[in-house]
């Protein structure tokens, strides 16, 4: 077991990082968004920045990954008050559960009332291509089924019930939201929907594991966000999330493909404008009491 492994995060502890944020910067977020590997320019976006390195926030991981830039800057996108962490945290960096999920918790304390999440991710759907955005309708948590779920532990009722409902987990209004700002923009082509299963990582899929995960029902694969997704839904935030489809997972063995990370930090550099342009444009149709404009 790591050594943190048993360490809980009390709504307590949650707070007093909330507070300790609160009183360094005027900026008062009502949407938070969580940027993926290599698509951390969504929070070069903000105006009038307020930025903390995650070594210096009370409690806070470090970011381990190449890509994941370990800053939370608190802005304004287009106006909008947001609060953006250039940077995540995946189970395989080591750190416990409750730990990747507890910017989560914090930014719900700030007066978060959206959150927009960001992965890259593997595509198992045949249609789908390399630079394609996909749009998450639901997930797939593995992780989940051995046990290890972020809301394991006691739970405290000031974050959200026991057995809190996942089947709207993903807004189905910011969904449609993003499916017409996309339009507009012109990226109908290369925007899609579809089902994010998330596996603990280091190591990418083997050939077997894709065809498993394509039979149960996932377009793509990657190694984040459901765990962020059920600790925001636990506690009342409304949840949009996307994955840039930066490889093609390989599904067969005559393939010479072979998955590497540096194909998913290129992906994210080519589509990283249009995905950024996105996500602004969805910010200023949401409203701060979480309707749409
Ligand atoms: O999910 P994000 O943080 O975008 O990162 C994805 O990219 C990394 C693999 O290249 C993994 O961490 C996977 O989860
Ligand atoms: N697990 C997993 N994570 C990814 N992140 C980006 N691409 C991939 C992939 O193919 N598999």
């Amino acid at each position: 077991m790591y050594p943190e492994a048993n360490k809980s995060y009390t709504y307590e502890d949650c707070k007093a990082t909330a507070d300790w944020l609160l009183a360094q910067t005027d900026v008062r977020p009502t949407v938070g968004v969580v940027c993926g590997s290599g698509l951390g320019g969504l929070a070069d976006m903000l105006k009038d920045q307020v930025a903390f390195n995650y070594k210096d926030i009370p409690d806070f991981p470090q970011s381990t990954v190449h890509g994941h830039a370990g800053r939370l800057v608190f802005g304004t996108m287009k106006g909008r008050p947001c609060v953006c962490m250039q940077g995540r945290f995946h189970l395989y960096e080591g750190y416990p559960i409750q730990k990747i999920t507890l910017p989560i918790r914090i930014f719900k304390l700030l007066g978060v009332e959206t959150v927009i999440l960001t992965n890259a991710a593997g595509g198992l759907n045949q249609d789908f291509k390399v630079g394609d955005v996909m749009i998450i309708k639901d997930h797939l948590n593995m992780p989940g089924f051995a046990g290890n779920n972020p809301l394991s532990g006691p739970n405290d009722e000031r974050f959200g019930v026991r057995f809190p409902c996942m089947s709207d987990a993903y807004d189905r209004e910011l969904q449609q939201l993003a499916w017409d700002v996309g339009h507009e923009l012109g990226y109908g082509e290369f925007l899609k929907e579809g089902v994010y299963c998330v596996v603990g990582g280091p190591s990418f899929e083997t050939i077997a594991e894709t065809r498993m995960l394509h039979k149960l029902g996932a377009d793509a694969v990657g190694m984040s966000t459901a765990h962020e997704v059920i600790v925001a839904r636990h506690c009342g935030m409304r949840v949009f999330a996307l994955s840039l489809i930066t490889n093609q997972a390989v599904m067969d063995y005559d393939s010479q493909e072979k998955a590497n990370h540096e194909e998913v930090l290129e992906t994210g550099k080519q589509r990283g404008k249009q995905l950024e342009r996105l996500v602004s444009t969805m910010v200023t149709r949401i409203e701060h009491n979480n309707n749409l404009v």
